[in-house]
């Protein structure tokens, strides 16, 4: 579900057998976006006209790659199909009453929905000492042009085009950030859910447009010391909000899914 910059190189991972599995249907409210996956590969999938139909064929595993408003309208009914799902547009899952709906239906139908660390990394230290934890931060620095669109800049007095150097566009809580910039920030909707939560995380989003980068930078401290995590990802050329990494750890989560051996990591 979603054909766009990670949607289309998974499907390409899947047609390489880097991910040994099988793509049998793909949706997107675009037409143009599914019909121009679908001719860029080998094995070509079904193109459905509407997005429950994924979940109705016998399928291992829907993978969204869309938008928050597609987890809102499509998850519950894909784990109510008895299918697991992988959810890239995280942040749909800080609004309390649908990550609760989710969650009880993961248990109510044993079904499991996989989160990739998506553009960061650190998760898997964040979760181990997530009881321990006092502060999270994340700052994240992305040329003004990958942060073009946000809801944030509607209300806003700030104009992308006339930013000359690196400047602070928001500082405000990960709900808030999520909620305003949906397409840039769902790192901090992961970040939030293994460490503090939403309230307490704190996040900085700044324009600088002599970078070429998409930066993240977390820290956290805690009864068990403190970390700080920082990486400078190359923006996908086709998508320039989305990192590289945020498409390179979509395939490895569903490479691990469609594979039998040894799980390192935590
Ligand atoms: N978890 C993470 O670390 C990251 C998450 N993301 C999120 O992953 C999602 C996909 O990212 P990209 O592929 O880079 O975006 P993209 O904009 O390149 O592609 C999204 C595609 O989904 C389609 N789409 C939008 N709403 C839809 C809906 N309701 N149903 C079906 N199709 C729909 C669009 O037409 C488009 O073709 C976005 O929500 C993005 O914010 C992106 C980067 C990192
Ligand atoms: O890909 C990135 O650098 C981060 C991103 O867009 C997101 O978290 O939504």
């Amino acid at each position: 579900m979603g054909c766009g910059a990670i949607g289309t190189q998974i499907a390409l991972a899947i047609d390489s057998g880097k991910i040994p599995g099988t793509l049998t249907h793909v949706y997107d409210t675009s037409k143009d976006a599914s019909s121009s996956l679908v001719s860029k590969l080998k094995n070509k999938p079904i193109i459905v006209e509407n997005p429950h139909l994924l979940s109705s064929y016998p399928v291992d595993i829907v993978v969204e790659a869309a938008s928050q408003e597609a987890v809102r309208n499509v998850a519950h009914s894909v784990l109510q199909n008895k299918r697991d799902l992988m959810i890239m547009s995280v942040g749909a899952l800080l609004d309390e009453s649908i990550y609760d709906i989710l969650s009880e239906a993961c248990e109510h139908f044993h079904k499991t929905i996989y989160l990739p660390s998506g553009a960061i990394g650190g998760l898997d230290t964040i979760k181990s000492v997530s009881d321990l934890l006092e502060s999270v931060t994340l700052t994240t620095t992305k040329h003004p042009k990958s942060l073009k669109g946000a809801k944030f800049f509607e209300t806003s007095k700030i104009d992308l085009e006339k930013i000359t150097t690196q400047t602070i566009i928001f500082e405000g809580t990960a709900k808030e950030a999520v909620s305003q910039f949906p397409a840039n920030i769902n790192v901090a909707a992961l970040l939030s859910l293994v460490g503090v939560g939403s309230e307490k995380t704190m996040v900085k989003i700044v324009a600088d447009p002599n970078t070429d980068k998409n930066t993240h930078t977390i820290v956290a401290q805690g009864k068990f010391g403190k970390m700080s995590f920082n990486i400078e990802n190359i923006p996908d050329e086709t998508n320039p909000k989305t990192s590289k990494l945020a498409i390179l750890s979509a395939i490895e989560t569903l490479r691990k899914y469609c594979s039998s051996g040894i799980s390192i990591g935590t």
